[in-house]
């Protein structure tokens, strides 16, 4: 406690349920924050990874979930570094916007010409639209003063409150449409620009929260990178490096009992009921962390006999559908320049409901780095995001020939719909919820953000550090901190 002189002993067992970017660095910080004596249980039922995940074709792997990382993602940059991996550039091609008929936007590979096309088409609003996501970017950014100063939050609404007051919040309780309309951006250019962006990367329209939108037109930043051999290949450094151990099972559920210890006390722990195989088997925790989103058809979890009750959420999560398919692209289905002179990497759409697809873009597999422009005259492996599976008439539409087609079904994030309410992080004394966050933004920097926040919150809960949590002004108080 502040001010004792014996400090409270560590607790025996954590559990955390999920193996994905946002359990496993969990699991990074809570070991160096309790250290070795603790026990760190990783419960997951299926890959390590969760939605970083790759899949095969003819040998070559390739994301199929989260797949590209900012470069102001410090948390994703230091795990690389400090885990012995490396990174791989995201490939950058040139991008076109569909609406249905034609080519609406379509990107030079000379940035001058590129400046000007803008401007003839929207005026500054480009500019304006980079200007206003620095903004919130470079607020985002404090998270990780804060987080090295051991700082915790007890709510999602808090945290995004320290980062920039009642507006930064306020870009959360609006819808982004809201919000860009109010600051003049026109019609045509929301149409045209904003919405295929959030169509390839959310699956949504402008109807989502401000803050996931300025983070979704963050992806058009320059130096987008992914982790050589594959994302998921931080999850499974992360549970090596945290020494915990991996439980290949499915967690059911979570009930407060209380227990005597061998120092004689009877003291409150979680049970933790979970299945592997056909068996089911049970263990005591003192403190759980869920690091799954909390719904019957994601992580079907149930907390029993809690007082008050623990809420059930329904938060919804929107299927997508990734494919993967190596072949010919028909140029023709998107414009009727000549096969030769068809130099597009990602192709965006508009929001038409005639269009079967949200986007469709050239990939590299996982350990390649160079960068080539694709040509549509040659096979190349392309990736396409949609709502539901592609039929192989869709499929013949898109490509004039391919030779290998692959997919991937998620339940891929949140669907936003502001003004929300962020599920709680502290769901009980010691049982702590990481994936409401996903609520503010879903990415793999936001559930390592929240891992570290659930971390520290459940260390200074621990230990009665109650000025460690909450605190308000942070920014100003650390402006002069070194
Ligand atoms: C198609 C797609 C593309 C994306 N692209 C990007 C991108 O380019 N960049 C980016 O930053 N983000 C991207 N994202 C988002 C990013 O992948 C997620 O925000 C992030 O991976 C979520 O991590 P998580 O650990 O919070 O959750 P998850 O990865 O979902 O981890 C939860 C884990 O818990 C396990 N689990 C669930 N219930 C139980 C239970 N009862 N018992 C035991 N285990 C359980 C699950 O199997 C899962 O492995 C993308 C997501 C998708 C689906
Ligand atoms: C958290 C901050 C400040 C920035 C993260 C920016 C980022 C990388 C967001 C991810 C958005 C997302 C869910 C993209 C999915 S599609 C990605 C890519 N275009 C692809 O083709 O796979």
């Amino acid at each position: 406690f502040p001010g004792s002189a014996e400090p409270r002993a560590p607790p025996e067992n954590i559990a955390i349920i999920g193996a994905g970017i946002g359990g496993t660095s969990a699991a990074y910080y809570l070991r160096q924050k309790f250290g070795n004596d603790v026990r760190i249980d990783v419960f997951e039922k299926g890959e390590v990874g969760g939605r970083l995940a790759t899949v095969t074709m003819q040998g070559q792997e390739y994301e199929s979930g989260g797949s590209v990382i900012h470069p102001l993602n410090l948390h994703m940059k230091r795990f690389v570094k400090d885990l012995g991996l490396s990174a791989v550039q995201s490939p950058s091609g040139l991008v076109g916007v569909y609406n249905g008929e034609t080519l609406v936007y379509e990107e030079n590979s000379w940035f001058i010409i590129n400046m000007i096309k803008l401007i003839w088409h929207y005026g500054f609003q480009s500019l304006r639209m980079h200007m206003w996501v620095e903004d919130i970017l470079d607020k985002f950014m404090r998270i990780y003063r804060y987080q090295s100063h051991d700082y915790a939050f007890s709510s999602v609404e808090k945290l995004l409150h320290s980062l920039g007051g009642d507006d930064y919040l306020g870009l959360f309780n609006r819808s982004l449409l809201e919000t860009l309309q109010k600051a003049g951006f026109s019609e045509k250019f929301l149409d045209e620009i904003i919405t295929p962006v959030m169509r390839i990367n959310y699956g949504q329209t402008m109807n989502i929260n401000g803050f996931v939108g300025a983070v979704s037109m963050s992806c058009t930043d320059p130096g987008l990178w992914a982790v050589k051999g594959g994302n998921k290949l931080v999850c499974s450094r992360l549970l090596q490096a945290s020494k915990s151990n991996l439980i290949s099972g499915s967690v059911m559920s979570i009930e407060e009992k209380t227990r005597t210890k061998q120092t004689g006390n009877p003291t409150k722990v979680y049970e933790a009921v979970y299945q592997t195989g056909s068996e089911t088997h049970s263990d005591f925790y003192d403190i759980v962390l869920v690091a799954t989103p909390l719904n019957r058809k994601m992580s079907n979890i149930t907390f029993l006999n809690f007082d008050p009750p623990i809420e059930e959420f329904h938060q919804y999560y929107e299927p997508l559908v990734t494919t993967l398919i190596k072949g010919q692209l028909n140029s023709t289905v998107f414009t009727s320049r000549a096969l030769d002179e068809f130099d597009l990497g990602t192709i965006l759409t508009t929001d038409n409901p005639d269009l079967f697809i949200n986007s469709i873009g050239f990939v590299s597999s996982v350990e390649e780095n160079n960068n080539p422009q694709p040509k549509a005259d040659r096979a190349h492996v392309w990736k396409i995001f949609s709502a539901g599976p592609l039929t192989k008439e869709q499929i013949l539409k898109l490509f004039v020939s391919y030779d290998y087609a692959v997919k991937r079904s998620w339940l891929a994030y949140p669907h936003y719909t502001p003004p929300e309410k962020c599920p709680s992080i502290i769901l009980h004394d010691r049982l702590y919820y990481l994936n409401g966050m996903e609520v503010a933004a879903s990415a793999m920097e936001m559930s390592a953000v929240a891992g570290y926040n659930a971390a520290l919150l459940a260390y200074h809960r621990w230990n009665g550090h109650t000025h460690m949590i909450d605190q308000e002004e942070l920014y100003e108080k650390l402006k002069t901190e070194l």
